[in-house]
C-alpha cells in the first residue's frame, strides 16, 4: 500500500490531462463550489501564439514543445512506414493543434454503442450532451444543435473559394445533394464545414471549457505534470504521481473521491498499464504488478486512414499555395487583423462530402474532404509552389482494429502503437472505392475550368492494385484515435470501463475521453469526446440523466 509521499496534497477529483475531455470535466464539476478539482497535464500553458491562429496548424503539429509526436509501428499496408499520430501535450490536448472541424457524426453510430449493452449512449441519450458542449453560431435546428452560451462555438465557413463552390456544383451535378447542415443527424452530402473558430481564431476545449474553470477558486490545473502511476489501496484508486521531469523526483496528490484519467486514447491506455491495470502479460513484460487483469486495456486501437489526390490547377488561378506567400500572404494577414474572412482563420480542410461507397447503402461509409490548397509529395501541410488543390478519402467506420501497448513502465518512452490500418479486406474494398469517388469528384464539368492535371497519383495509377499500392506508400492518419479503454458491459472480457465509465474491477477511477469509444463514429472525433466528457460529469456529480432528445 503506497505511503503519501512529502508534499502529497489532496482534493476531491483528480483529472490526468487538460485535453478536450479533461477540460470540460474541470470546468463542470468545479460548477459546484464544494467541490476541489486537481488537473495534471504533461505539457505546457497555451501561450504557443500559432495555437489560436488558425493557420498556426502547420506549425504546431511539428512542434515537440506541444506535441507528443507519437510513431505507429510500420506495417505491409503502409508500405514499410511509420506514420506520425501526433497528438496534443498542452492546456487543450489536440483540441489546441486539431483541424477544428466540428462533426458529430450519425444517429447510427450512437445507437450501436448502446446495442453493445451500454445503457444511456444511443443517439437521443446523448443528443443533450452534445448540446450541452456546444454553441451553434448559425443555421441549425433547435431541437439537434447547441445554443448553450458556454459551449464551444461552433461557425461557418466564411472564406469561400470559387474552385471550393465548383468542386460543390461538380458533387452536386453528380446528383450528391447539398446537405444544409450535416450535423443535423442527416449527414449524406456536400457542404462547407463547421468549425471551432470564433472572430479568426480557434476556439480550444482549454479556451472554452478549462479557462473559465480556472477563474474558479476549486480548480488547481498543474502544467508540465507527466502522470507516472496511478496510486491504488487495494482496488481503489487514490491518488496519482507525476513528474516534472524524466529521472525527476515523483510528486503526488491525491484523490478523496476520484481519479478520472483523460489522458487521450494512446496516453489513457499507457497510464493504466504502467500502474498496473492492462493484460497481465503486457504487465509482466514491463515488469509492472498486476493490480487488476484487464486484457482490454489497449486493444481496440482504431483511427482513419486516409488517402489524398492532388490536382494542379490552371496557371493564374490564386489556390491557397499563392495566397500563402509574399504579398498575396500580407493582404492575408491583414485582413485577418481586422477581423475580415481570412486564409489565416480557415480550417485545413473546406469542403466534405459525406457519402457511400456503393448505391443501395443507408448511410454513408465514406468521409472525403476538399480544399483549395495543395501540398508537396511526401509532406504533410507544406503547400506546393504551383497553384493546385487537394481531395482525400477515408471509410467512416474501420474494421481494422490494433493496439497501444507500453515498452516499459518509464512515460517518457512512446509506447507501441500499431493501428494495423487497411488490414480487414473490408477496409480496403471501401477505402478504393473511397479514391475512386474523389477521382470522380475531381473530374466533374463544374470544375474542369480549373483544373491542369492530376499529379497525385497520377493518371498511370488506374487498377486497384495500383491505387491499392499508392494508398499504402502515401496515406496518412486523421489523428481520430479512439478504443484503447473501451466502453463495455462486465460479460465482455475486452470492455475496460462500464456505461457509468468506471473501470471494470475498480473503484474510485473512471476513464473519460476517446479511448472509451467502443466503435469509430462515422466522423472526426472532438464532438463525440466533449460529449462523452459532458455525460463523464453528470455521471461523477451523481446527477440524473439529462431528458432524451430527438432521435432523427
Ligand atoms: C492534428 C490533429 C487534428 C485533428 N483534427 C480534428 C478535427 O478537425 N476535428 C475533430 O473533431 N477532431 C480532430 N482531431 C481529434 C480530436 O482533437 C481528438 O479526438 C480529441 O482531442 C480527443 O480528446 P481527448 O480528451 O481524448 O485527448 P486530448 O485532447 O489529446 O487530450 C489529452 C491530454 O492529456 C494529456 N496527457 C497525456 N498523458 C498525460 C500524462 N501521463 N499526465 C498528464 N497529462 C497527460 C495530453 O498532454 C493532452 O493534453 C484531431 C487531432 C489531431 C491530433
Amino acid at each position: 500500500m503506497p505511503t503519501a509521499a512529502p508534499g502529497a496534497d489532496a482534493f476531491d477529483y483528480v483529472i490526468v490531462g487538460a485535453g478536450a475531455a479533461g477540460s470540460v470535466l474541470a470546468y463542470r464539476l468545479s460548477e459546484d463550489p464544494a467541490v476541489t478539482v486537481c488537473v495534471l497535464e504533461a505539457g505546457p500553458p497555451d501561450r504557443n501564439p500559432w495555437i489560436h491562429v488558425p493557420a498556426g496548424f502547420i506549425r504546431t503539429l511539428f512542434d515537440p514543445s506541444c506535441t507528443w509526436q507519437f510513431r505507429t509501428e510500420p506495417t505491409e499496408n503502409t508500405g514499410g512506414r511509420p506514420i506520425a499520430t501526433t497528438q496534443g501535450r498542452v492546456l487543450g490536448g489536440s483540441s489546441s493543434i486539431n483541424g477544428m472541424i466540428y462533426n458529430r457524426g450519425q444517429p447510427a453510430d450512437l445507437d450501436a454503442w448502446a446495442q453493445r449493452g451500454n445503457r444511456g449512449w444511443g443517439y437521443a441519450d446523448c443528443l443533450p450532451y452534445y448540446r450541452r458542449s456546444e454553441n451553434r453560431i448559425g443555421f441549425g435546428d433547435a431541437r439537434v444543435r447547441g445554443r448553450a452560451a458556454d459551449g464551444i462555438p461552433v461557425t461557418d465557413m466564411d472564406w469561400l473559394h470559387p474552385i471550393s463552390e465548383a468542386f460543390i456544383a461538380g458533387c452536386v451535378g453528380l446528383g450528391i445533394p447539398r446537405n444544409p447542415d450535416y450535423n443535423s443527424g442527416d449527414q449524406a452530402g456536400v457542404g462547407y464545414f463547421q468549425r471551432a473558430i470564433l472572430r479568426g481564431r480557434r476556439v480550444s476545449a482549454a479556451r472554452a471549457f478549462l479557462k473559465p474553470a480556472m477563474a474558479r477558486r476549486n480548480v488547481v490545473v498543474r502544467t508540465s505534470a507527466r502522470a507516472s502511476r496511478i496510486l491504488f489501496e487495494g482496488r481503489r484508486a487514490v491518488g496519482v504521481r507525476y513528474l516534472r521531469a524524466r529521472g525527476g523526483p515523483e510528486e503526488e496528490v491525491r484523490a478523496r473521491r476520484e481519479v478520472i484519467v483523460s489522458a487521450g486514447t494512446v496516453n489513457t491506455a499507457r497510464l493504466l498499464q504502467v500502474s498496473g491495470v492492462g493484460p497481465a502479460w503486457l504487465l509482466q513484460r514491463i515488469g509492472v504488478p498486476v493490480v487488476h487483469e484487464l486484457r482490454g486495456v489497449g486493444e481496440n486501437f482504431r483511427d482513419h486512414y486516409a488517402s489524398r489526390f492532388v490536382v494542379r490547377a490552371r496557371p493564374g488561378v490564386p489556390t491557397l499555395n499563392e495566397l500563402s506567400r509574399g504579398l498575396r500572404l500580407g493582404a492575408e494577414i491583414a485582413r485577418w487583423a481586422l477581423g475580415r474572412p481570412s486564409i489565416l482563420a480557415t480550417s485545413p480542410s473546406h469542403v466534405h462530402v459525406f457519402w457511400k461507397s456503393f448505391t443501395g447503402l443507408d448511410a454513408p461509409d465514406l468521409q472525403c474532404v476538399f480544399t483549395p490548397g495543395s501540398y508537396a509529395p511526401g509532406r504533410t501541410y507544406v503547400l506546393d509552389d504551383y497553384p493546385g488543390m487537394t481531395a482525400g478519402a477515408w471509410q467512416h467506420r474501420p474494421e481494422s482494429a490494433g493496439w497501444v501497448r507500453a515498452r516499459s513502465a518509464d512515460v517518457f518512452e512512446d509506447p507501441e502503437i500499431q493501428p494495423n490500418y487497411l488490414s480487414d479486406p473490408l477496409d480496403r474494398r471501401v477505402h478504393l472505392a473511397g479514391m475512386r469517388l474523389v477521382r470522380r469528384l475531381l473530374s466533374t464539368p463544374e470544375l474542369a475550368p480549373y483544373v491542369e492535371r492530376e499529379t497525385m497519383p497520377g493518371p498511370e495509377v488506374q487498377t486497384d492494385d495500383e491505387l491499392l499500392d499508392y494508398a499504402r506508400r502515401n496515406g496518412t492518419t486523421t489523428y481520430h484515435l479512439i478504443g484503447t479503454a473501451r466502453m463495455g458491459p462486465a460479460s465482455d472480457p475486452t470492455a475496460v470501463v462500464d456505461d457509468r465509465l468506471r473501470v471494470h474491477g475498480m473503484e474510485g477511477l473512471r476513464v473519460a475521453d476517446a479511448s472509451i469509444m467502443p466503435g469509430m463514429p462515422s466522423a472526426n472525433t472532438c464532438a463525440t469526446t466533449l460529449m462523452i466528457a459532458e455525460k463523464a460529469a453528470d455521471f461523477l456529480r451523481g446527477r440524473e440523466a439529462a431528458p432524451a432528445g430527438e432521435a432523427a
